[in-house]
């Protein structure tokens, strides 16, 4: 790979005597993984037959690839990420119940991975300042399967405003250089000059000083890049612990972890808690990862602030449920998921969601995904969302039609399926994996995969 002379010189003087095993790795393959999930009701099989290896610091990670079209994947019961990478979601480790915020999270990789660690219990915001990308969040989770996870697509200076020492948990997987990257994506390097580093580490420092206002005193803050430039990793920590009560926590380093470089920044000992993943020591692409906690102790539970309105700007507005619409869909409730609790239902326009508890005030927030998507209203009737069969069991229902390989493969296409059962909406279920819903009409089975998803 050819990379530009001012980054091997820089890293030249950083590695002395490892530089050149540094700068083969870059003529290494880059490595895949992906995790399995385990809010779905089993093992992806298929996908496991295919994998090289188990990750050792990861529950449920894995190397090898994911077949973007295979029933696995399209159903969520796999990611696919990069192997470093995956340590962040374990050095996070959130717990079920917390409230959590992930301020740079598309495309969801480890928006996938807290709300899996937290059992889908509590409140996952899961923030991406792009709306296009924000949309591929939004997606992302919703295949995963999860009713406590919530996507918003806000600077994060609006978003501070709204959550003052909100959160028990806050990652920063922060835009960066993304050095670590280049192997996967070569074109990365032209962006690259001695000078992009530093400008990094300005944007990331405003990012994190709004990540500070929304931790709770006692909570945790993660930092993580994919960039081995120090300007952006220990740096940025040592700025963290200058201007903020903030103490680093220790990171268990497995085989080929490598301790933060305190050298590289101001010399305090602490920055060595951090961990460094190379990619010349470990089987991945490169992280930086450290991890501080808000000094102070409890304070009351705060609400999330309602914000006056912005100009310019447009936001969705929400409603309450009317009576007609509570009407539609407790009926479609009890006739086909008689089992599922709402915790608070609101729409936007004719959609329906369910609002997670823990986020009550939303009013002026541009939320994308406010809560698990659970239908559409039509003229007098409910239509179930694919958001909703993707976080359902198989066990939540009655109404449930199993269709092989082929089958699925032809609904995923938008075909007409021919099938019999009870007529009315079913959970369609391929293999153990929810896939979505069909009404049966007769015996033919009407198409419900959303016409955006059908391939
Ligand atoms: C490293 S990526 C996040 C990857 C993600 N956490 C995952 O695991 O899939 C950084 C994200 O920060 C977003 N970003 C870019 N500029 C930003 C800014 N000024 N403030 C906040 N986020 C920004 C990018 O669009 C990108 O999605």
């Amino acid at each position: 790979m050819k990379l530009p002379t001012a980054f091997i010189e820089k890293y030249r003087q950083l590695l002395g005597n490892e530089t050149d095993a540094f700068l083969a790795a870059f003529d290494q393959p880059s490595c895949s993984g992906f995790r399995t999930n385990p809010l779905k009701n089993g093992q992806p099989d298929a996908t496991l037959k295919t994998a090289s290896g188990k990750i050792e610091y990861v529950e449920n990670g894995w190397f090898g690839k994911v077949d973007g079209k295979s029933l696995d994947h399209v159903t969520g019961w796999v990611y696919s990420q990069e192997p470093s990478a995956m340590y962040v979601g374990e050095v996070v480790d959130p717990q079920p119940g917390e409230r959590v915020l992930d301020l740079c999270a598309a495309p969801g990789g480890k928006s996938t991975h807290l709300i899996a660690k937290m059992h889908d219990e509590g409140l996952l915001v899961a923030n991406e300042i792009f709306r296009k990308r924000a949309n591929i969040l939004a997606e992302n989770l919703e295949r995963w399967g999860t009713r406590h996870a919530v996507v918003m697509n806000e600077s994060p200076a609006d978003l501070e405003k709204q959550f003052p020492q909100f959160f028990d948990r806050i990652l920063v997987d922060a835009p960066c250089s993304g050095e670590g990257m280049f192997r996967k994506e070569p074109a990365g390097i032209e962006y690259w000059t001695p000078d992009y580093p530093s400008e990094c580490a300005n944007r990331q420092r405003k990012i994190l000083s709004s990540a500070m206002k929304m931790l709770k005193p006692g909570g945790t803050l993660v930092y993580s890049t994919c960039t081995f430039a120090p300007e952006e990793d220990e740096q940025n920590a040592a700025w963290l612990l200058d201007n903020y009560d903030l103490t680093m926590e220790p990171i268990k380093k497995y085989a080929g972890m490598d301790d933060g470089r305190p050298e590289w920044a101001d010399g305090n000992p602490e920055l060595s808690r951090a961990v460094r993943l190379f990619p010349h020591h470990i089987q991945g692409e490169g992280h930086f990862i450290a991890k501080f906690r808000l000094q102070g102790g409890s304070v009351m539970p705060v609400s999330a602030k309602k914000k006056s309105k912005k100009k310019g700007k447009q936001r969705a507005n929400h409603n309450s449920i009317t009576k007609e619409q509570r009407t539609l869909f407790e009926k479609f409730a009890a006739q086909t998921m008689p089992s599922y609790q709402a915790n608070h239902l609101l729409t936007y326009g004719d959609q329906l969601y369910d609002l997670p508890k823990g986020i009550d005030e939303i009013a002026q927030m541009t939320i994308l995904r406010p809560g698990l998507h659970l239908g559409t209203f039509k003229k007098n009737r409910f239509e179930p969302a694919l958001a909703w069969a993707l976080a359902s069991q198989p066990t939540d229902t009655d109404h449930v039609l199993s269709i092989t390989l082929d089958q699925w493969r032809q609904y995923v296409h938008g075909d007409t399926l021919q099938l019999s059962g009870e007529p009315g909406w079913q959970l369609l279920v391929c293999q153990g994996h929810v896939c979505g819903w069909g009404k049966l009409v007769g015996q033919t089975l009407k198409n419900f995969y959303p016409k955006g998803l059908r391939f």
